[in-house]
């Protein structure tokens, strides 16, 4: 019989389509090993699920790190898969005891050298080293207790223009404070960093070259969100094409956001070269003015007194041999990354605290209880504390202050991941089985060199067993118990101590090292974090190199802040903040875009009403239970802009009155699409009772309590919370308050019947 081509080409398909089958149905995946570990479902070929870890990727982590564990396989772009990692006795390994088995990938350093050029980010190995060893003495606690009294004006001007802003406004006003901290936070890394003013704080900037920097750091992090679908091929071009090609394609390639983030590159580049020139002219004043010879060894090191970092590293550079002298390149790259590194994430972490006060004023009003009371006693004055600068030991041993910063920073850690690749094969150990596609419960990951990882700190840091059951919640007090500060030193807890030049960075290292074996209170493995176990600023050789100095400017901005300045919500903007990797607030529609980065917050100057006198009072754990804010009036002439909570201790909503506007916001009378709209006969009403019903709040219902807190003027006396569960809203309050409440709820039910006979006329 005759076979012709076709028939053969087929069969010989055919068959291997049934080797194929065959195979798959055959194959057992072995367990423990990298093809075992289970995970999401990829979304397409072409982008796997990438773009929902990077995109406002909050939710999809944390339900996926729930349900897989501690490892779990996550799809890369075409074809590509990595690891995305929380287990920290994993995270351990792979920071810590294995670290030269693990390197930050290409993808992120060939991203950095195009945008900052050879510094710490684009390095690694005896490079990196060579750099961090220079740098690190210069970011020591030591050098940043002496930093500190020079940045506070910056920290004062920022609060007085702030002030100025409030004033003009007839006392209080709707500030942007993320674009405020933008700006204050270039300042410190500019002054504190370079010794250098960018006079960022004239608002807006008079000088066109500082807006221009300042626009471009801004640019840096949205842009890179847009193009981070090249970010597969850049190590493939930075290898293969030379800086002009690289040119000709950014000009004809016809993607906007890359040109965009070029002139962004040159002008962070040019602005770090003019910095370099402007110091070294100014050390060579130094020079010439104490005699020493320019070339003379030494002669700039002993001449430079500056104590801004760029003259330590300057002063280190001129002591040391050529082989570990950083070119004017390096050094260069390292002024463009330390601005960014100190820009980006320091502004958020204050604009994220500033929004926490605003959605609970007790937070903030016990905050500034402890600051005039550490003011006082440190001035021995009762009347003018607002002016006292309080000094390092003080200022960085404010109990309250320290447990809500660190509980910021891990609830909301500026970056979302850490990106690593396996050097060789290795295996990794588990503190917690995970199921594997097998079928079996494992102890241990065996990978092959190339594998690419993502630590996950949004994992680690929400991670119940090792934080607790509450670790999805916002509370300081769990740095205030027994047996958490001061732990483990050289991790961020060992008190300061004062003068002693440390490298501190290489004491943490060790510190780290010897706690493999250590455990949390709960029994589980710690987190090799730098900073308290929290994950926030990574660990090992490449954690972040300056989290002392992002801790001091964050204690002084808030501590200046909160001496003058009330923050509270704005009752037209709800800010939302997006985890794009790096963490991204924006005003949710119909306020917002729901695009452009800004944290509106309201302002005003504080008064006696806005403290807690006793400061130790426990703080309730209340959840913001709706984000909405309630404006509510309340028959005297006035508004109350109201917050609503859930005490989930009590079962109870709990309104929070943030603050009594006479008329400020009458003017901006605007309603969210979920309460119905007034009566035009009265504008000004909220019919909150109805509101609530129809939100299935019922007032009556058994377990719901209702409490109108009067700001914090009165929060000062009695608990308005009744203790336990069962008590009666009338049994609890008393005489002319009781009174009060009820004829309000009344005055309410009447207006609610007015204004259901209105709509029903109007219909
Ligand atoms: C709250 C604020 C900050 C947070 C949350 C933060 C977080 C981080 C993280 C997660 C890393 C990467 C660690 C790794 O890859 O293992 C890092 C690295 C770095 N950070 Fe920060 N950082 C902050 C403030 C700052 C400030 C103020 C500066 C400079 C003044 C700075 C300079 C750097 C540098 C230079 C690196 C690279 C270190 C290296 O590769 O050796 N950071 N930071």
């Amino acid at each position: 019989m005759e076979v012709t081509v076709w028939q053969a080409s087929t069969n010989i398909l055919l068959a291997a389509g049934a080797y194929v089958v065959f195979k798959k149905l055959t194959h057992r995946v072995k367990e423990g090993t990298f093809e075992d570990v289970d995970g999401p479902p990829r979304d397409s070929w072409v982008t796997g699920s990438f773009h929902r870890v990077f995109k406002d990727g909050f939710d999809y982590v944390m339900h996926n790190v729930q349900k897989y564990g501690g490892v779990l396989k996550f799809a890369m772009p075409f074809f590509h898969e990595a690891l995305l990692i929380s287990d920290p006795l994993a995270i351990q390994h792979i920071l810590i005891k294995e670290q030269e088995s693990f390197e930050v990938t290409e993808i992120f350093r060939s991203g950095s050298y195009l945008a900052f050029g050879p510094g710490l980010f684009a390095t690694t190995g005896p490079q990196h080293r060579k750099q961090r060893k220079l740098l690190n003495p210069a970011f020591a606690t030591a050098h940043m207790q002496e930093m500190l009294p020079a940045t506070q004006p910056i920290a004062s001007k920022l609060c007085s223009s702030i002030t100025s802003q409030v004033t003009s406004a007839g006392g209080q006003a709707e500030v942007d404070v993320l674009s405020w901290m933008s700006r204050t936070s270039i300042e410190y890394i500019g002054q504190g960093g370079m010794g250098y003013s960018f006079d960022s704080l004239d608002a807006p900037s008079n000088n066109p070259q500082t807006s221009t920097y300042i626009q471009a750091l801004n640019k840096m992090v949205p842009l890179n969100m847009r193009i981070r679908w090249l970010a597969l091929i850049v190590p493939y071009v930075l290898r293969m094409c030379s800086a002009p090609v690289r040119t000709f394609l950014v000009d004809w390639l016809p993607i906007s956001a890359l040109k965009e983030m070029r002139e962004c590159v040159y002008v962070m580049w040019d602005t770090s070269t003019r910095i370099l020139a402007d110091r070294k002219k100014d050390l060579e004043r130094e020079v010439e003015a104490e005699g020493f010879e320019k070339d003379e060894k030494d002669g700039w090191a002993k001449a430079i007194r500056g104590k801004d970092i760029m003259s330590l590293l300057l002063k280190a550079n001129a002591g040391v041999g050529a082989a570990d002298k950083l070119a004017d390149e390096e050094v260069i790259s390292q002024i463009a990354m330390l601005l960014f590194a100190g820009f980006e994430s320091t502004s958020g972490v204050i604009s994220r605290l500033l929004h926490i006060f605003s959605l609970d004023d007790r937070v903030q009003c016990r905050l500034r209880s402890e600051i005039r009371r550490a003011k006082q006693d440190h001035a021995g004055v009762s009347t003018g504390w607002e002016e006292v600068e309080l000094p390092f030991d003080v200022l960085f041993s404010l109990p309250y202050l320290d447990a809500i910063y660190r509980e910021s920073l891990r609830l909301y850690p500026a970056v979302a991941a850490l990106s690593r690749v396996a050097q060789n094969d290795t295996v990794l150990p588990l503190s917690e089985p995970i199921r594997g596609k097998s079928g079996a419960q494992t102890k241990s990951i065996a990978i092959r060199k190339g594998t690419i990882i993502s630590i996950s700190l949004l994992g680690s840091n929400y991670n119940k067993a090792v934080w607790g059951d509450d670790a999805f919640e916002f509370k300081p007090e769990r740095w205030l118990g027994e047996g958490v500060r001061g732990v483990k030193a050289g991790t961020g807890t060992a008190p300061n101590q004062p003068g002693k030049v440390v490298d501190e960075f290489a004491e943490a290292y060790r510190g780290n090292q010897n706690q493999s074996t250590t455990t949390s209170s709960s029994g589980s493995v710690k987190y090799p974090g730098i900073y308290s176990s929290i994950m926030s600023f990574g660990g090992g050789p490449r954690a972040c190199i300056g989290f002392r100095f992002a801790e001091m400017e964050v204690k002084q901005v808030l501590v200046t802040l909160l001496s003058t300045l009330h923050f509270s919500l704005s009752p037209e903007k709800e800010v939302r903040w997006m985890s794009n990797n790096f963490q991204t607030p924006v005003v949710k529609p119909p306020g917002g875009d729901g695009k452009t980065r800004q944290v509106p917050l309201m302002v005003r100057r504080v008064v006696e009403g806005d403290f807690l006198d006793d400061a130790r009072r426990p703080v309730v754990p209340l959840r913001p239970l709706i984000h909405h804010w309630l404006m509510y009036d309340n028959f005297q002439g006035e508004q109350i802009v109201m917050n609503m909570r859930l005490n989930d201790e009590r079962d109870e909503v709990i309104f929070i009155a943030t603050h009594y506007t006479k008329d400020a916001y009458t003017k901006r009378w605007k309603l969210k699409s979920s309460y119905k709209k007034p009566s035009p006969k009265s504008p000004k009403s909220m019919n909150l009772v109805r509101w609530l019903r129809g939100h299935g709040y019922a007032l009556e219902s058994p377990g719901t309590r209702f409490y109108m807190l009067p700001p914090c003027a009165q929060l000062r006396g009695e608990p308005p919370i009744p203790d336990g569960p069962g008590v009666d809203e009338e049994e609890d309050l008393e005489g002319p308050e009781a009174e009060e409440v009820a004829r309000i709820a009344e005055e309410h039910e009447r207006q609610a019947q007015a204004q259901a006979d209105d709509d029903d006329d109007d219909e």
